[in-house]
Parts: C-alpha cells; sequence; structure tokens
C-alpha cells in the first residue's frame, strides 16, 4: 500500500492560483478530503446505508464525480455481490481515475470508472441510485438545474439522489460564524492560515456553494417529489431526493427495494 501523502499543496511556493483537479492534487487527494471535508469518513458511511437501503438488485450505482474512488470502494464492500449491483463511477480528471482504477481493481466488473464531463450529455443506464458526494459545486451554477432534471429523468421509478455540497449560510448574518468555525476545523487538522488562505482565492469561481434551499428547490424543480436532508454541519450539508412517480404530484415515490434483495413492507398508500 503506497503511503498516503500529506496534503501540502498550498504550503508549497509553486502552489497553483487557480484550483484544479491535476496531477498534483490527486497525489495529496485522499489526505486533503479527511482533513478538509468535516465528517468526511462519517458521510461516506451514511452514504453506503442510503445506498443499501435504496439501491435495485440488478441496477447500477453511479457516483459522479467519483475522484479517486474511495466511496465506491466502501461502497462495493458494503452491498454483497449477489445483489448483483454495480458501481459507475465518472470523473474528467484522469489523474483521479487513474488513483480510482488502481483502489477498485479488486472488484472485478462489478466496479467500472469511466471519464466524462457533468457539463456535458450524460448517460446513465439502469440507474436506481445517482450520487453527487461534493461534486455539483464545482459545476457552474446555471448548469446546475439542467444536469439535476437529467438525472432524475435517467433514474428508475423509486431512484434516489444523494447530493452532498459545500453550502452558504441560509442566513447572512451567520455566515461570518459558519465560515470562521471552517477555518478553525482546517486549523485544527494541521492546515497554517496561509495554507487555509491560498487555497480559498484558488477556489474562486471554482467552488462556489449555494444555500440549502437553492438546493431543494433546484431538487424539486428537477421532478423528485421527495426531498430531505440527511447531514448538516456549518457550511456542509448532504441530500436525499426520491423520483416521484409521473402524475404523483408532490407524492413520495412508493420505497425502492433494498439492495439485499428482501422485498420492503408494502408501504401503506398515503391518503
Ligand atoms: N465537470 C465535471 N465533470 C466530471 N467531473 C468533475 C467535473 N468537475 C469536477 N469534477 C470532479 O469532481 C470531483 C470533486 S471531489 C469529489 C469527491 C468524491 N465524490 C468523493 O466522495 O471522494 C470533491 C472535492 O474535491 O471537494 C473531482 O474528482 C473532480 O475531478
Ligand atoms: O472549501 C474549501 O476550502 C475546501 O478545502 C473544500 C475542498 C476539499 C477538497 C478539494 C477541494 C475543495
Amino acid at each position: 500500500m503506497t503511503p498516503r501523502k500529506r496534503d501540502d499543496l498550498f504550503a508549497r511556493d509553486d502552489a497553483p492560483e487557480k484550483f484544479e483537479f491535476n496531477e498534483s492534487v490527486a497525489r495529496v487527494f485522499d489526505n486533503m478530503l479527511e482533513r478538509s471535508v468535516p465528517f468526511y469518513k462519517e458521510c461516506q458511511q451514511m452514504v453506503v446505508a442510503l445506498v443499501e437501503a435504496t439501491a435495485q438488485p440488478g441496477t447500477r450505482v453511479y457516483d459522479l464525480g467519483c475522484s479517486t474512488g474511495t466511496l465506491i470502494r466502501e461502497m462495493a464492500r458494503a452491498v454483497p455481490p449477489e445483489s448483483d449491483i454495480r458501481f459507475i463511477g465518472l470523473d474528467n480528471s484522469d489523474a483521479m481515475l487513474k488513483k480510482a482504477r488502481r483502489k477498485l481493481k479488486e472488484f472485478g466488473d462489478r466496479c467500472e470508472v469511466v471519464s466524462g464531463d457533468l457539463n456535458g450529455p450524460l448517460e446513465l443506464e439502469n440507474a436506481s441510485v445517482v450520487i453527487l458526494n461534493y461534486t455539483l459545486q464545482f459545476l457552474p451554477p446555471a448548469r446546475r438545474q439542467g444536469l439535476l432534471k437529467r438525472i432524475r429523468q435517467s433514474l428508475l421509478p423509486g431512484g434516489a439522489l444523494i447530493l452532498i455540497e459545500k453550502v452558504k449560510a441560509e442566513a447572512a448574518a451567520l455566515a461570518p460564524v459558519f465560515v470562521e468555525r471552517y477555518y478553525a476545523y482546517k486549523r485544527e487538522r494541521g492546515y497554517s492560515r496561509m495554507e487555509i488562505s491560498r487555497k480559498r482565492e484558488a477556489l474562486e469561481e471554482v467552488l462556489v456553494p449555494l444555500p440549502p434551499g437553492e438546493n431543494v428547490t433546484m431538487l424539486e424543480t428537477a421532478g423528485f417529489g421527495t426531498v430531505d436532508v440527511f447531514f448538516k454541519w456549518f457550511n456542509f450539508c448532504g441530500f436525499v431526493a426520491l423520483r416521484g412517480e409521473a402524475g404523483s404530484g408532490s407524492q413520495p415515490a412508493p420505497g425502492p427495494q433494498p439492495a439485499s434483495g428482501k422485498k420492503r413492507a408494502k408501504t401503506r398508500k398515503s391518503r
């Protein structure tokens, strides 16, 4: 196992002025996420639990913006092969995909990672779950609604979208509190004030967070009949959205079959 490299990207004299998912980021990425994303591992396990509850046997789970494949590995370890569920990762960074392929080799054809740009056309086949784990935030805000709509249209009946994002505070008065708490989080994990400041500048116009309410509105506008929040830490938030059935209005779709293949108890038709 190659030793995990410590993220020193913004401590170096050749620190990037604009953040890009290139080789130098991929080299330290797993350590960067662990030290820069609050509850990253806990959220991973929450996503695994949601996938176990919503993924349908014989279908696909898509991880869009899969990076080095860490989340896919956790899902592939948790979901039994006999459920015949395949995990498809997509990313537009060759450096990330190279690391993902190495990390997922042990799972054979249960896991596949492909190159693709979420700003362009998207083909999702036989998808019961789609995941956007800290990915949508990197798309221009004007392109996000279209992607969410394409995802909603591609999902199987009873399908689910799991969206985790860095967010802005809903209340402007609290924004400074949330941001300062986040930077304190980074300092507590060994980042200097200079590294934090340089990364903030490099992420300007690259990572564009929206308030949770705007994310919920985009999900509802995309046609998801049920939207809920399953995680929140200051300016980080996790949403789960279930595909509503055509003509069902705001009624949530009947719950999908759990990944284990055991039939769920029939949900009572809501009155
Ligand atoms: N237009 C795009 N098309 C495809 N991929 C893109 C695009 N823009 C960015 N990406 C990819 O989205 C990922 C965002 S990281 C996701 C973490 C992962 N989900 C995880 O659970 O570890 C989160 C972060 O860095 O904070 C990177 O791999 C980019 O290459
Ligand atoms: O928002 C930030 O300041 C971050 O550091 C989040 C982040 C984490 C990993 C890659 C890019 C941005």
